[in-house]
């Protein structure tokens, strides 16, 4: 495939906006939301975000701003860890073309980051198909990471970290090797479905010969402005999820989400380690189940997510509460409990998943779960012994199957004029 460099100065064939940051498609936003009346639009804030959803005082959510919030490509982290999870996501794994070497592997990353960082700023990039023109950035993020088979692929095999040692089997794992790991990771998510696969397909058409989708996946979220207030989305079984997640607020949050500088290897420093594993729920089954059942299952209500021990979402669970008959008010095999940080010598992770559909299987049940991913600074500390205690009984078990599973690391954000990666590749 023909690559060339963008042309930053003019329209491209797909006539887009002029490529000058995101400032064009920001400022037609800008200049609808002045006059519709919206009030209050912030620019700058915590992070990478470089422009915010705008509320209006009475009226909620203004919509012209959901294309205009972009994030940065470029940051001590990447995209798409902290950054707020997306309405639309896929995930794609590729491999690197046969023979392939370090020099193939850094002009790929060369274009795979120009790509992004044009995509993400809501310029138009080499050869633009289209697809996203009219649309901002729309929260698009595009996050790349490393898989263990791609350091023997190039040669790197000396700087593979140990905590990318392939994860233990578990008991319950039904997993397809054909959808599992991969040389190469990447995660898009965005808050419109055509800017995300417009984002999908030109990565795709930047790898050229250099590598191939080896597996990819389609996910969702609730769309912002869906629900009256923001709130904590609810997963394909009905469940708040995410309420307990780690916060940036968090004590030592970063300590457990990033890998630090001075850590190793060198070059993952400000970087992360993101286990995906794609979940099916057993629906039918799940939806058979009565209301209390379902709730005892997690722990938490069904209706608000508050722990069963009574409270609000975010009320602490009560572990000790027995009830009138002497038993645990939180059952002992209830997800929350298995999963809580205290049960688990505080092994913590960021969650952030998305939901899938991918139609239905030959017996009518809904090929529908969860995209699990989550981020910490070592799995090895963080989503193999809570997956070991889930594994070993969980309530969950009996309504999900784990049938795909990658491990990859993923380096701290690159410096501007840097492509991601380049730390590894190059060596500084
Ligand atoms: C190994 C890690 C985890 C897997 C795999 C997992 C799968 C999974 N979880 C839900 C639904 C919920 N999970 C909830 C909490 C929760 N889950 C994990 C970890 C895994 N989940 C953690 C660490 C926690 C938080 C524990 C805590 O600190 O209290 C909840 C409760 C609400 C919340 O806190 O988010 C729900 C609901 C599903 C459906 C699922 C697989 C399909
Ligand atoms: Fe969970």
């Amino acid at each position: 495939m023909h690559h060339r460099t963008p042309d930053r100065s003019s329209a491209d064939s797909s006539g887009r906006p002029p490529a000058s940051g995101p400032a064009p498609t920001r400022r037609g936003l800008l200049g609808a939301a002045a006059t519709t009346g919206v009030a209050g639009l912030a620019v700058g804030g915590a992070g990478s975000t470089l422009a915010r959803t705008a509320l209006t005082a009475d009226s909620g959510p203004a919509l012209t701003t959901l294309g205009s919030t972009a994030h940065s490509f470029h940051g001590t982290h990447q995209p798409g860890i902290t950054t707020p999870v997306q309405a639309h996501g896929h995930l794609a794994a590729f491999d690197l073309a046969p023979g392939a070497d370090r020099r193939l592997a850094a002009g790929l990353l060369r274009r795979w980051s120009a790509t992004a960082e044009d995509l993400m700023a809501g310029r138009p990039t080499t050869e633009d198909t289209g697809v996203a023109r009219d649309a901002g950035p729309s929260s698009l993020t595009v996050t790349f990471g490393f898989g263990y088979s791609f350091f023997d692929a190039t040669g790197l095999a000396e700087d593979r970290p140990d905590a990318l040692a392939p994860l233990p089997a578990f008991s319950a794992d039904t997993l397809d090797a054909r959808r599992s790991e991969g040389d190469l990771w990447v995660q898009i998510g965005a808050d419109d479905a055509l800017v995300a696969f417009h984002a999908l397909r030109a990565l795709q058409r930047a790898a050229g010969d250099a590598a191939s989708v080896r597996w990819q996946m389609t996910g969702f979220n609730r769309t912002p402005g869906a629900t009256a207030r923001p709130m904590t989305t609810r997963n394909l079984m009905g469940q708040v999820d995410g309420t307990n997640n780690l916060k940036e607020s968090d004590e030592d949050f970063a300590g457990r989400v990033f890998v630090p500088d001075g850590g190793e290897p060198s070059w993952m420093a400000g970087g992360s380690y993101a286990v995906v594993r794609r979940i099916r729920m057993l629906l039918d089954d799940w939806e058979e189940l009565d209301l209390t059942s379902q709730e005892r299952v997690i722990g938490r209500r069904k209706a608000d997510g508050a722990p069963l021990t009574g409270g609000e979402e975010t009320t602490p669970l009560e572990l000790d509460a027995t009830g009138p008959d002497g038993r645990p008010v939180i059952p002992a095999n209830a997800h929350a409990r298995i999963t809580a940080p205290e049960a688990n010598g505080g092994a913590a992770m960021l969650r952030r998943s998305f939901s899938y559909h991918d139609g239905f299987r030959d017996d009518g049940a809904p090929d529908a779960g969860l995209l699990f991913v989550c981020w910490q600074a070592d799995p090895r500390r963080g989503f193999v012994p809570v997956q070991r205690k889930l594994d070993r009984g969980d309530a969950l078990s009996a309504f999900i199957r784990h049938e795909a599973s990658g491990l990859f690391a993923v380096p701290g954000g690159p410096r501007p004029g840097e492509y991601v990666g380049q730390r590894l590749i190059e060596g500084r």
